[in-house]
Parts: structure tokens; sequence; C-alpha cells
């Protein structure tokens, strides 16, 4: 039946010659079982993006069908780790022979983790949206993986004006010789006792590192742990009222410029050896402004990340 179907992309030539570094499918929707390090597998929504270069300057064009049966088949037969990632770019090029010698796969989803309350013990979801990208470049295999991690950011700027407002209520409240400390301690618990407030806002570190060739298992938990003890002020999922006052107790003790956050995450991330390179950008989608407050910094392999 098939064999009275044209096939354009194998017996057709191309209307222009030319190569052509990467051609696929993106945003590809399917359920993967993913596995990482020190949870068990989970059932992931994906999409995905499949490529392979064409080296054939005539052929007209790639077989997009096999780059899409091969991802089908790890989706519905097996699980995605490490080793099945390799082995689903070897077979990318495999099914491309003669066209191509490079292949990249990238997986974007959400990853979902229990985390635990501050204080309470209550536990709740959290997402992490991350994205796995897989790339054989002339024989070289690269593993990237990518994880968003949300955390709460008070301006130290804003947190000494409110002081200075809070010192300047006080001063106008109390004279030296009407100071009793009931009375003190009664009003610092109204408005009028803490007059002004620091803004603070929803931040986003967006962290990147390459995987080195030790790693055997997608290390997503052990990134998002050391993002949040970083930073200290992760969002939170369960939360009943000791939690809160909790991370209003952490927020005002870790004051943060977009600055101080890239700087936490850098130091932490020189003292692991696991990654062989790491790339960080941190916003801070201010509340002070409608735009938003970054920085961005890399490990500084020379020819890896650049900012
Ligand atoms: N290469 C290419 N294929 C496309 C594109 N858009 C849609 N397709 C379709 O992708 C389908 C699958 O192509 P192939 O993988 O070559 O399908 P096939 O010839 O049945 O499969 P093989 O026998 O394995 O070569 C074809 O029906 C193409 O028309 C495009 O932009 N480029």
């Amino acid at each position: 039946m098939s064999t009275s179907m044209p096939d354009i992309a194998n017996h057709t030539t191309a209307q222009t010659e030319g190569t052509l570094d990467w051609v696929g499918m993106s945003n590809i929707e399917m359920p993967i079982m993913l596995a990482s390090k020190g949870e068990s597998p989970r059932m992931v929504s994906a999409f995905v993006d499949a490529f392979v270069n064409l080296n054939d300057p005539q052929a007209k064009g790639i077989h997009m069908s096999r780059l899409y049966l091969l991802l089908d088949d790890l989706s519905n037969n097996n699980e995605l780790n490490y080793q099945t990632l390799v082995s689903l770019l070897n077979g990318f090029i495999s099914s491309h022979q003669e066209l191509s010698d490079n292949a990249k796969v990238v997986f974007n989803c959400d990853f979902h983790l229990r985390r635990k309350s501050l204080i309470s013990g209550k536990q709740g979801w959290k997402a992490y949206p991350i994205t796995i990208t897989g790339l054989l470049n002339q024989g070289k295999l690269s593993i990237e993986l990518a994880v968003d991690v949300r955390y709460s950011s008070t301006c130290p700027c804003s947190a000494a004006l409110a002081r200075q407002l809070i010192q300047k209520a006080f001063k106008e409240k109390f004279s030296q010789e009407d100071i009793n400390l009931e009375d003190v301690h009664q009003w610092l618990g109204t408005t009028d006792g803490v007059v002004a407030t620091p803004h603070s806002q929803r931040s986003v570190a967006e962290v990147k590192v390459k995987l080195n060739a030790a790693t055997t298992e997608f290390p997503i938990t052990d990134i998002v742990d050391l993002v949040e003890n970083a930073l200290k002020t992760p969002v939170q999922a369960a939360v009943k009222r000791e939690d809160e006052q909790e991370f209003a107790r952490l927020n005002g003790q870790n004051l943060m410029f977009c600055e101080d956050a890239a700087r936490r995450l850098q130091h932490a991330m020189n003292l692991t050896t696991s990654f062989d390179d790491f790339w960080l950008k941190i916003n801070h989608l201010e509340s002070l402004h409608a735009h938003d407050a970054v920085s961005v910094t890399t490990k500084g392999v020379v020819g890896g990340y650049q900012p």
C-alpha cells in the first residue's frame, strides 16, 4: 500500500540546496515517565522538541515520523533517565543515516515535589518547571538540566527606609521620661508602632547546569534543595499561621537585592562539584516597579555558558 504513495522526503531533491543546523518538531505533547535521583519515577506531561541536522544539501528533508516514533516508544515502553536519553539521541542519528550526524532533544515539563511547611509539619505539592536538554554534537554528548525555583525577596533598601520611619514614629510617640516597657510593647503591636513595611516580591531563580560524565541520574531535587537552602525564602505550599510567621521572620532576616540572591547562589553552586558548568538568572518581579530586577552569572568555564 505505502509503496504506491508518493515519498517526497526520499524521492525528491531540494529546490534550493543547503545544509541545515536543526530540523525537527517542537512542542510535541507526551506523557513521559521521568526518573530522577531520590524520587520514584513519575508521569509528567511533557512538551518535547526533537531535532537532527540535515547534512545532505540535496536531500529534500528529514524523516519526522522516525523521530516521533522513537519518542513515542520512550513514552510508552520506557522511562526517561540519563541512559534512555542518550539512546534516544543515538536513535535519532541512526534513523537518519547519510542525512544527519547531530541530534537534540528537549523535554519541558513541571516536576512536582512534596515540600514541608516551615514549622507546622504540614506538607504540600510544589511544581517546579524543568527542562532537560540532550545534545549529540559531532559525537560529543552534552546533557543540561534547567530548573526554575520561586522564592520571595524583601528589598533591603525598602527595609532600611521603613525602619527609619519606625524610629521617627517612636521618637514622636515617646519622650525620655514616659518610656514604659509595657506601653512600648503594646504600641509596637499596632500599625502606628510599625508604621511602614518593606516591599517584597515573588522572585524566580532560573538555574541551568551541565551534568558531568559521572552523573547517572537527573539531580532535580538536589538542585531545588541547593537553591532553596541558599536563598532561605522559597514560596510555600501548605501554610498555617505559625508557618506564615516564620516566613515573615525569614524574609526579614534574608533581605535581598537581585545581586545578593545571585551571589548566594553562585557561592552555593561553586561549592558543589556535581556540575561541569552552571548558569543562573535571578528575576525579582518587583512590586515597587512594573519592571523586573535581574542578575545573571555563570561558573566562568572557558568555552562554557555565556551570560
Ligand atoms: N521533512 C518534513 N516532513 C514534514 C514536514 N511537515 C510535515 N511533514 C510530514 O511528515 C511525514 C512523515 O515523513 P517521513 O518520516 O519521511 O514518513 P515516511 O516516508 O512514511 O516514513 P519512512 O518510510 O520512515 O521514511 C510526511 O508525511 C511529511 O509530509 C516538514 O516540514 N518537513
